[in-house]
């Protein structure tokens, strides 16, 4: 089950050796992950799972080019990145809408930015608030809508500037689980249609797996690394409320869960959440 780890030119992203430290105070470094290669193809659903603090953010904004890697080089589809990666649709936990602005507007601004007329990005946003649910709220302030709305509305935002390779981290992290289920269905319904690279940063195994090709599995950190890489045969298209009840979901859950485990257990234990002997932990 563990996938192939083989890196092509045509791959969306490229770790080479990808090492991240920060400097803290007094002269002091934290490792936060240490020399890591991957590969996410270029029509690739990529989730990366792992426990708390080991550094999914860490890697997913070295990806983005929000941070510059002590050591490696990242390359996106076959380039070196040097500065910010813009190639990429970012995603965060946080949305980035403008409270100011119309929702028809948060969706269009992309676009207007780009230099796309203004009647014509507002034609576009209006086609991407249809795609997303959302034709009838155009009109509404960001604060007007509910968390999930919201979610699907940076969805647009992101996705009407036609990146080649989206990064999340934690985008439905908020949501209630009935909503999650919904954005998910949403997210590979949209991203069905052109398949587009994307490394998604997530705590929840099961969100993983229901969405992904492939779920990469990082140990507690620091000096965070790549413990796992397992390919999910799972058909698609996919429903993530059905697919849960599939056996080879269970199966795959069960392989992963086992890698998993002791990880969240030493990343809990770090911080003194658990004692040796009564370690309990959720999948
Ligand atoms: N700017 C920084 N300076 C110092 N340490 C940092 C900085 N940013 C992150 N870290 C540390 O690097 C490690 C990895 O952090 P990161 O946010 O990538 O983890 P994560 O796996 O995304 O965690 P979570 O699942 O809790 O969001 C953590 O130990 C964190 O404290």
């Amino acid at each position: 089950m563990q996938a192939e780890t083989g890196q092509t030119p045509q791959d969306a992203v490229h770790l080479d050796g990808v090492a991240i430290s920060f400097d803290l105070a007094q002269g002091r470094r934290f490792d936060a992950v240490a020399p890591t290669d991957l590969a996410v193809g270029a029509h690739q659903f990529v989730a990366i799972v792992g426990p708390t603090g080991c550094g999914k953010s860490t890697l997913l904004n070295a990806t983005a080019g929000l941070l510059k890697p002590a050591q490696g080089a990242v390359s996106i589809f076959g380039q070196p990145l040097t500065g910010m990666n813009k190639s990429a649709g970012y995603l965060f936990q946080q949305d980035a809408l403008m409270p100011w602005k119309t929702v028809i507007e948060n969706v269009a601004i992309g676009l207007e930015i780009a230099g796309v007329a203004r009647a014509e990005a507002r034609r576009e946003a209006q086609g991407w608030l249809e795609r997303v649910g959302l034709s009838a709220f155009a009109d509404r302030y960001p604060q007007m809508l509910s968390g999930g709305q919201r979610k699907r509305v940076g969805l647009a935002q992101v996705l009407i500037r036609n990146p080649k390779l989206l990064l999340m981290d934690e985008p439905f992290g908020p949501l209630d689980a009935q909503t999650r289920l919904i954005m998910g269905d949403l997210l590979l319904n949209l991203w069905s249609e052109d398949r587009k690279a994307v490394l998604f940063v997530t705590h929840d195994l099961d969100e993983a797996i229901a969405l992904s090709d492939r779920v990469i599995i990082m140990s507690a950190g620091p000096r965070s690394r790549i413990i796992g890489d397992y390919t999910i045969p799972l058909a698609r298209p996919r429903e993530i409320g059905e697919i849960r009840h599939d056996p080879l979901f269970n199966d795959l859950h069960r392989t992963i869960w086992n890698a998993l485990r002791d990880e969240v257990i030493a990343a809990y234990r770090q911080t003194g959440a658990v004692s040796d002997t009564k370690a309990s932990v959720a999948s």
